[in-house]
């Protein structure tokens, strides 16, 4: 069987070519990249300006692929939307919508799983599926608008999965995410988060794109990172801080380090001495998560106090910090959990 073409990762002068290979004229490209990325549309026979010639070619001969809403929950204290998207091959995955004063954001999945195996994360339990094509990290964005009939301005991918393990995905999505006759969302509103894959965050770098990188960094020694993220093993904590500044350097971009706070486990007064003494210097913003407990792990989050002091310290220190509002308390809160709780029904 000959594979259909997946349209909706094409940039414009890709779709241009194959509408060439097909016989037809170069505009209709145009026509169709506005229907998928503008208009959205689920289907070819949406396509009106099209003729019914080619909708059919289409239909044989590509695949416009759309995203099923599975499941959606609403939390009732601040309006966040967690849903739960199937894809073409019966495959979950999640991604959440919070609503700021400033805009409507969305967190996407960038992988089917995650094979990274960090202690606290719900996502990776089953290890990977598969990666996310750019079209189907695209549509959680454009599913989500279409439901709530208002502009997404900013994304981050924080969902489920390492974007950079997923990388050549990842920066065509950023390359249609943000073109002009698509979406255009501003690079400065779109967040990357990766847990450290270096030679990757500095091809990202090598971009020179405007997108803010965000390393979970979660531990300020290379002893306690290792217990918490095995991909520590692979890379040293003062490598991934070089392909930190590595990238501030090639992108003149603020960096955001993620830190989940686990109960006396990254908590104390020497974690935070030590963590000031990590980023002295650098351009950055902390951001404290308090840790999301998951039932298959026993990892609690810090007292209230604790998180407080916590902040004091590195504030006191000069750094920027913020603690994380955690939206959507009341629906199943850490990423991958919906999903996993979907399937083991
Ligand atoms: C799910 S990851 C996806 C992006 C990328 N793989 C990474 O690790 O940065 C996004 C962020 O959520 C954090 N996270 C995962 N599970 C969590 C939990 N149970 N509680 C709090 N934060 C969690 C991760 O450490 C990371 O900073
Ligand atoms: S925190 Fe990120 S890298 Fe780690 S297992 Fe979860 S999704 Fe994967």
């Amino acid at each position: 069987m000959i594979e259909k073409v997946d349209v909706k990762s094409l940039n414009l002068k890709e779709l241009e070519e194959f509408l060439l290979s097909l016989g037809e004229k170069k505009f209709r490209a145009k026509q169709i990249y506005e229907w998928m990325h503008i208009h959205h549309v689920t289907s070819f026979d949406e396509m009106t300006n099209l003729s019914k010639n080619l909708r059919e070619t289409l239909k044989e001969k590509a695949d416009l692929i759309v995203l099923e809403e599975e499941l959606v929950q609403i939390s009732k204290i601040d309006g966040t939307r967690k849903y739960l998207f199937a894809l073409a091959d019966g495959n979950m995955i999640e991604s959440v919508l919070m609503k700021y004063k400033h805009g409507n954001s969305v967190c996407v999945s960038s992988q089917v799983g995650c094979r990274m195996g960090c202690r606290f994360c719900a996502s990776t339990l089953d290890g990977l599926v598969r990666n996310l094509t750019p079209s189907e990290i695209l549509e959680q964005i454009y599913r989500i608008q279409e439901s709530i009939g208002e502009r997404i301005s900013n994304v981050v991918v924080m969902g489920s999965g390492e974007p950079m393990d997923n990388y050549d995905n990842i920066v065509k999505f950023i390359e249609l995410l943000t073109d002009e006759h698509g979406l255009h969302i501003s690079q400065r509103n779109l967040t990357v988060s990766t847990c450290g894959l270096v030679p990757r965050m500095k091809q990202l770098a090598d971009l020179k794109l405007q997108i803010t990188l965000a390393l979970s960094l979660h531990a300020s020694s290379q002893e306690k990172r290792k217990e918490l993220m095995p991909v520590a093993n692979s890379y040293e904590l003062s490598e991934v801080l070089d392909a930190c500044r590595y990238y501030f350097d090639k992108t003149g971009r603020r960096i955001t380090f993620e830190y989940s706070l686990v109960g006396g486990v990254n908590d104390t007064d020497e974690d935070a001495e030590r963590l000031v003494k990590l980023v002295s210097g650098m351009n950055c913003h902390i951001n404290l998560i308090p840790v999301n407990p998951i039932k298959e792990r026993d990892y609690v989050q810090s007292d209230h106090e604790e998180i407080l002091k916590f902040k004091n310290k590195l504030e006191k220190n000069g750094i920027n910090v913020t603690i994380r509002r955690e939206m959507g308390r009341d629906i199943d809160g850490a990423c991958g959990q919906l999903r996993k709780k979907f399937l083991e029904r």
